[in-house]
């Protein structure tokens, strides 16, 4: 469970470059929940992703994960509750070290003090098994160096590592959008499984409105570091781009030039 409570986080205050990134967001998921965030360029949405990941502290409101409030501990403490994976494919998995290896620091990653990790005969067998439900014959190339593989290979990869070890929050950070439209629809289906297998709770930002539809049970629009529309499950089921557009256009006030910013 994640319960975001009145965060806010405002850049260069009171200076000529002060940026509002998020005002007053109020936003729980509920064990399993799923939810999709589109919203305009400079919404909020990475800004959102780093407060709970810990990356950014917010100026004041808080975050909770699984009941504990997590707003003052550092990004490397929470990493054993939170699972991210980055749009760009480079930035979740370390390129000189071969598959196992990376998958080997994944597993660190909840294991207190366990800086190197080897790789057991225990392991091998595990991660051999993950790498098969990527369905990429990743399996047989544990001992592949990672800067070898292609973009969507490293990204499926990415989300392995990412939910391998059950994170009590999944954070996807536009995670498809670098990759070409076939790879993306691969990434983006393995997600899904993923995601609905392990019943992962799940926050990710897309500016395609089409996954944003597709994928999770609900959704949430944000403009100007404010969620400005929230979708539950029943109603998303039902909706299509141009429904959403039409409601971004409603809440934005109509003939708004930067409708397009959401796709
Ligand atoms: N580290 C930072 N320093 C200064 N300003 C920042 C920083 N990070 C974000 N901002 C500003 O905060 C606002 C929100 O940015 P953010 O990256 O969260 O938006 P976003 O919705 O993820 O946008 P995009 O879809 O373009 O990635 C923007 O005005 C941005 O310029």
């Amino acid at each position: 469970m994640l319960e975001i409570k009145n965060l806010a986080k405002t850049f260069f205050p009171g200076t000529v470059n002060e940026r509002k990134a998020l005002q007053g967001i109020n936003l729980t998921l509920r064990d399993g929940d799923f939810v999709t965030v589109i919203g305009s360029n400079g919404a909020g949405k990475s800004t959102l992703l780093n407060m709970i990941g810990g990356r950014l502290r917010p100026d004041v409101g808080s975050v909770s994960i699984g009941g504990r409030n997590v707003t003052k501990i550092a990004e490397n403490r929470r990493a054993r509750w939170v699972g991210r994976v980055f749009q760009d494919p480079m930035a979740g998995t370390a390129p000189h070290l071969s598959v196992e290896e990376n998958l080997a620091v994944a597993m660190g990653r909840t294991r207190t003090r366990n800086l190197l990790p080897g790789v057991s005969g225990k392991d091998r067998v595990f991660f051999k098994e993950q790498l098969a439900s990527l369905e990429l014959g990743l399996e047989n190339r544990l001992k592949a160096e990672v800067g070898l593989l292609s973009g969507g290979q490293r990204q499926a990869l990415s989300l392995l590592m990412a939910t391998m070890t059950q994170p009590e929050i999944l954070l996807l950070d536009e995670h498809t959008a670098a990759l070409d439209p076939q790879r993306a629809a691969l990434v983006s289906n393995l997600t899904g499984n993923i995601v609905d297998r392990d019943k992962l709770t799940t926050l990710m930002v897309t500016h395609n409105m089409e996954q944003a539809l597709q994928l999770g049970n609900r959704l949430i629009m944000m403009h100007e570091g404010r969620i400005i529309l929230e979708v539950d499950g029943e109603t998303k089921a039902g909706m299509a781009v141009k429904d959403l557009l039409g409601e971004f256009d409603k809440l934005k006030g109509g003939g708004v030039s930067d409708r397009t910013l959401l796709q």
